[in-house]
């Protein structure tokens, strides 16, 4: 809801008329782990849905959660400037990483953030923890865990400031591809629409989700998969980084590239980023780490 109201915002700040139409996604309803025995598109199917039958002209999904292959029926339209891309951890000690006590155990359902803690911390148990924010806090609090291992832009979006959170820095945890990114998405036929929302698109954020998207997609990496990847654009250049782990953290591939940034051509940039670091990484045997992991969580 809170991304839906602020992309309305935008939009009548842009001078257009909105109206909200409220949605229920299974992955909101259902609380099992999100795992390989699930489809992809849990929080984005219902709201994609809704375009094709016409009870909303715009969806407005967390660009994480959005599957990397596209329904031809639909166009993602705008990505706007994109808000804190990492992560945190939640803790009532205000833990950082390496001041977790000894064997703590930590709430997380995302196999990136674990095999990136386990690779600093082996001695640290791993939990799994699902549903919406204000539930996972509870969780917390009944002291089920010592910690959990939450994405910044939530809790910056849900102006949860009094949680007592330490921002992990991207050397220690790197974010899921297009982590604190929105996405925009309409009919491929809505031309009307899709003029009006394209003026909501960060063409900077696109291009760094874009790069993220494409090294996640090359991967074949889904959802599930250990994989985080970082792009954003300084001084006119464009940069990538990418980690791939095996899910108990022992192993971890790393690449980091950059290229000069135009915005002219930021579609063909971006991918040309995007297929060196698989290149790279799969040359360092990354596919075999990332179908090791779907074998561990079976
Ligand atoms: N389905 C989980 C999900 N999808 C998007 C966000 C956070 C906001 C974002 O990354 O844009 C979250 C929660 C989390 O990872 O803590």
């Amino acid at each position: 809801m809170w991304q839906a109201e602020h992309v309305a915002m935008l939009l009548n700040q842009a001078g257009f008329e909105t109206e909200i139409v409220p949605l229920v996604s299974s992955g909101d309803i259902d609380m099992r782990p999100i795992d390989s025995t699930r489809q992809v598109g849990v929080f984005t199917k219902r709201i994609q849905q809704a375009l094709i039958d016409d009870e909303a002209d715009i969806a407005v999904h967390s660009l994480k959660d959005l599957p990397t292959e596209q329904d031809p029926r639909l166009q993602l339209v705008a990505v706007p400037k994109r808000e804190a891309v990492n992560d945190c951890l939640v803790s009532l000690h205000r833990y950082s990483i390496n001041s977790l006590p000894e064997k703590a155990r930590i709430g997380t359902g995302s196999r990136r953030r674990a095999a990136q803690l386990k690779h600093r911390r082996p001695d640290l148990t791993i939990e799994p923890i699902r549903g919406n924010l204000q539930t996972r806090l509870e969780k917390l609090n009944s002291s089920e865990y010592d910690a959990i291992m939450l994405a910044s832009a939530g809790l910056t979006r849900l102006k949860m400031d009094a949680v007592p959170r330490v921002e992990l820095p991207l050397e220690e945890m790197l974010p899921a591809p297009g982590q604190g990114a929105l996405a925009i998405e309409t009919l491929a036929s809505a031309s009307d629409v899709i003029t009006k929302a394209s003026c909501l698109n960060s063409i900077e954020s696109r291009a760094a989700i874009t790069a993220e998207r494409t090294l996640l997609a090359n991967l074949n990496g889904g959802c599930l998969a250990p994989i985080a990847a970082y792009s954003h654009i300084q001084n006119g250049v464009q940069s990538l980084r990418a980690i791939v782990l095996s899910t108990d953290g022992q192993e971890r591939l790393e690449d980091e590239r950059s290229a000069p940034f135009d915005p002219s051509v930021w579609q063909a940039v971006a991918t040309e980023l995007a297929n060196q670091a698989t290149e790279n990484l799969a040359n360092r045997g990354a596919r075999e780490l990332i179908h090791r992991g779907r074998d561990d969580a079976q």
